[in-house]
């Protein structure tokens, strides 16, 4: 998606430790426009597919999963928690995710209430680095029954292989910009196109 390979030129910066910073407009301040320019492409590209819910989990998903279900109809977006909380009640599909910014295992929590086997899911994040936490919201489906009918991603590092495996899984994952290397030396950014 050419707008936001654009944005991440104009305002991305490349931290040590395959990082890359846009909190400008992606995962800190929020830039609702491309969101919903986002939202558009993701339902361009799974026009086919039947989508009864997005999936997404917190905290840097759930804005760009909002704006996208206004393109699918309105869907329910659910987002996985990362921590017990005493508004968390009755049943619930676990399991455990290593966060790639914070560097430590979280729990990955959904109500039993809120995913259901009849479910068709988008799962939809803002990045995709070692598919740590796609891969927890993937299982969580399993659990429920839930069919994963497609994933979005707004930026995927394709350096760090986690797309890569999904789709040798045979999830269609549509990733809007994928970065094929960037470097902190000097900054500079390349797309795989
Ligand atoms: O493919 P992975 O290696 O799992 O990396 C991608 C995940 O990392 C970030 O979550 P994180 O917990 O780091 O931060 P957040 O709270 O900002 O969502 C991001 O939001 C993705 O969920
Ligand atoms: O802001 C972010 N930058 C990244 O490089 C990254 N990788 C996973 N999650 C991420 N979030």
């Amino acid at each position: 998606m050419q707008e936001l390979e654009e944005r991440i030129q104009a305002e991305g910066t490349v931290k040590a430790g395959d990082v890359l910073k846009v909190d400008a407009f992606l995962n800190h301040q929020c830039d609702v426009r491309l969101f919903d320019h986002m939202g558009a492409a993701w339902a361009e590209h799974f026009a086919g597919k039947t989508i009864t819910k997005i999936l997404t989990i917190e905290a840097s998903g759930i804005g760009i999963a909002c704006c996208a279900a206004r393109h699918f109809n309105d869907v329910p977006v659910v987002f996985a928690k990362k921590a017990q909380s005493i508004n968390l009640d009755g049943d619930q599909y676990t399991t455990t995710v290593y966060s790639f910014t914070k560097q430590k295992e979280f729990p990955v929590i959904v109500s039993k209430k809120y995913l259901n086997p009849g479910d068709h899911v988008l799962l939809i994040d803002d990045f995709l680095a070692n598919g740590k936490a796609l891969r927890g919201l993937i299982e969580l489906c399993e659990k429920a029954g839930a069919t994963v009918e497609g994933i979005g991603i707004a930026v995927e590092k394709g350096f760090q292989g986690g797309g890569d495996r999904l789709r040798e899984d045979g999830y269609d994952v549509d990733s809007l910009a994928i970065v094929e290397s960037m470097d902190p030396e000097t900054g500079k950014i390349e797309f795989r196109h």
